[in-house]
């Protein structure tokens, strides 16, 4: 278990969070991580502002191909935003804490709510690849081995000792997507279902996704999940999609094999499609009184 010098601690979010509000205007309301390869959403973002994480205190740096590194501050459909251009994850040696930092950062900043992306793999044989999964739970693999994001002490400052996570997703916006998917003529294409996270940086097994099928895992991936740990003990709200960049290998006779460069190469392909499908959503929120932005 890591210990509060491993990053994420009051005082160094407060820091980070201080900093930025110094070198921008923006006050954001909305908070959105952008999934490999689909860092298009941020350069949606009216008025940007764009600071390198290298030039930021205390942000971890990215390292992985597809994650451009840097936070964009501007407004979507008005709302004002800020947008990581990228993420970390546990594979890329950081503490947990150290990669769930920004979700902290948000919340000191003002943000409300919290729309996450992913890219990830199918192991609901319905899915297919260029499919949008809209996230409904989560299963948590690293945390069953004790590696969660809030293990250490816990600072009430930012939430309690033990969040509930059966509303980790939040059901409005759900319907929301939902229903801004139709209307956009994405049904086709658009799922819902729950992802699994396995730390990475290798893929699965075929044993393994076979395993991970029969948990109830409809998507797999290597993120996301922490980040909402994070975000929802600190009591932002949060919507989370997958990309299904590729299938997830069932069978020992198949030829199909994962790759980073399939991951980008699809999330590229459909890029537009999820990008369109978050700025409708939020330009929605205003006109339903139930989502108050
Ligand atoms: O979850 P995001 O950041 O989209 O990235 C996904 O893509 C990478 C594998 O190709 C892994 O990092 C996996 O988690
Ligand atoms: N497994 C884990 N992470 C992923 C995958 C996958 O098949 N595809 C994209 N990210």
């Amino acid at each position: 278990m890591s210990d509060i010098n491993s990053g994420g601690n009051y005082e160094e979010c407060r820091n980070t969070a201080d900093w930025l509000l110094n070198h921008t205007q923006v006050r954001p309301t909305v908070g959105i991580v952008c999934g490999s390869g689909l860092g298009g959403l941020a350069g949606m973002l009216k008025d940007p502002q764009v600071f390198k994480y290298s030039d930021i205190p205390n942000f971890p740096r990215s390292t992985v191909h597809g994650h451009a590194g840097q936070l964009v501050f501007g407004t979507l459909k008005g709302k004002p935003c800020v947008c990581m251009q990228g993420r970390f994850h546990l594979y890329e040696g950081y503490p947990i804490q150290k990669i769930t930092l920004p979700m902290r950062v948000f919340k000191l900043m003002g943000v409300e709510t919290v729309i996450l992306t992913n890219a990830a793999g199918g192991l609901n044989q319905d899915f297919k690849v260029g499919d949008i999964m809209i996230i409904k739970d989560h299963v948590n693999m690293p945390g069953f081995a004790g590696n969660n994001p809030l293990a250490g002490p816990n600072d009430d400052r930012f939430g309690v000792r033990f969040p509930c996570m059966s509303d980790a997703y939040d059901r409005e916006l759900q319907q929301l997507a939902h229903e801004v998917a139709t209307e956009l003529g994405y049904s086709d294409f658009l799922r819902e279902g729950v992802y699994c996270v396995l730390g990475g940086p290798s893929f699965e097994t075929i044993a393994e996704c076979r395993m991970l099928h029969r948990l109830g895992g409809d998507a797999v991936g290597m993120s996301t999940v922490h980040e909402v740990i994070v975000a929802r003990h600190a009591g932002m709200r949060c919507f989370a999609m997958s990309l299904i960049t590729n299938r997830s290998v069932m069978d020992y006779d198949s030829q199909e094999r994962a790759n980073h460069e399939e991951v980008l190469e699809t999330s590229g392909q459909r890029s537009k499609q999820m990008e369109k499908l978050v700025t409708t959503m939020l330009d929605r929120l205003d006109n339903n009184k139930n989502n108050s932005f």
